[in-house]
């Protein structure tokens, strides 16, 4: 028989409401702009069913470790989370000593902020920051000295940033291969950005799916 503490039991929760909700709406918003941003690209929609169908064919569905070969749909994930990072002026930490960043001299105990928003979308870092150009990441190694930091970094940078991607990358894939996606209007799908700690959009995303012919085959028992 196990016996927990009240702290235990109250630290775990905790915990456990953290990591949930850090994981749940981050990754659900990103899924959500990058189909946004695929449904407005349509050559970029097309370059990554044909990605998929080149890797994994027709006759099954792909799974976990078909990822590493889906590289231009990881570059349209990296391409999103740059022009919408889900959590865009980070977490907020307080400097534990009198330190210098790039020049200015921060005072202990200064809460700073940083804007990975503008990062983002800085025109010394990225060439035509506002467009969308997943290819931008092709020779990309994962070094965020490019100015790419949607999950923070450092001793407090997200911890699940690789679930994250893995999970991103597996539930767009499956939808991607599965279906033929448009929208209802036909037009671009509006971006623009409401208010919140996560960056929610003004007009929630609407989308309609009708199964791919090609896939019917990995569905038949
Ligand atoms: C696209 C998805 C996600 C994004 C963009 C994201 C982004 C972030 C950011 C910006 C931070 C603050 C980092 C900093 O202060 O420098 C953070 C912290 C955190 N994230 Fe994520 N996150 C994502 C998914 C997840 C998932 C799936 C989990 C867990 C399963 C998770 C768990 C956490 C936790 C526990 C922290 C707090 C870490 C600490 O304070 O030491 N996140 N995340």
């Amino acid at each position: 028989m196990y016996s927990f503490t009240y702290i235990y039991v109250v630290s775990t929760t905790c915990e456990f409401v953290g990591v949930t909700v850090a994981g749940t709406d981050t990754s659900s918003m990103t899924m959500e702009s990058a189909m946004s941003l695929l449904l407005s690209h349509p050559h970029a929609m097309e370059r990554v069913q044909v990605e998929i169908d080149t890797n994994i064919g027709q006759g099954r569905l792909l799974e976990e470790q078909d990822l590493p070969n889906l590289k231009y749909l990881q570059n349209v994930i990296n391409e999103t989370l740059r022009l919408y990072p889900p959590v865009p002026l980070l977490v907020p930490h307080e400097a534990p000593d009198d330190c210098v960043v790039s020049g200015f001299d921060v005072p202990r105990g200064t809460m700073l902020v940083v804007n990975a928003w503008a990062i983002h979308r800085d025109p010394n870092l990225w060439e035509n920051p506002t467009k969308f150009m997943p290819e931008r990441f092709e020779n990309w190694n994962g070094d965020q000295g490019v100015g790419l930091i949607p999950f923070g970094g450092g001793r407090r940078g997200c911890p699940g940033a690789g679930l994250a991607n893995q999970l991103i990358t597996l539930a767009l894939a499956s939808l991607i291969q599965s279906f033929e996606w448009e929208t209802p209007s036909q037009k671009e799908v509006d971006m623009s950005e409401g208010l919140g700690l996560t960056m929610p959009r003004v007009k929630p995303l609407e989308a309609l799916c009708t199964p791919r012919r090609k896939l019917l085959g990995a569905f038949t028992i």
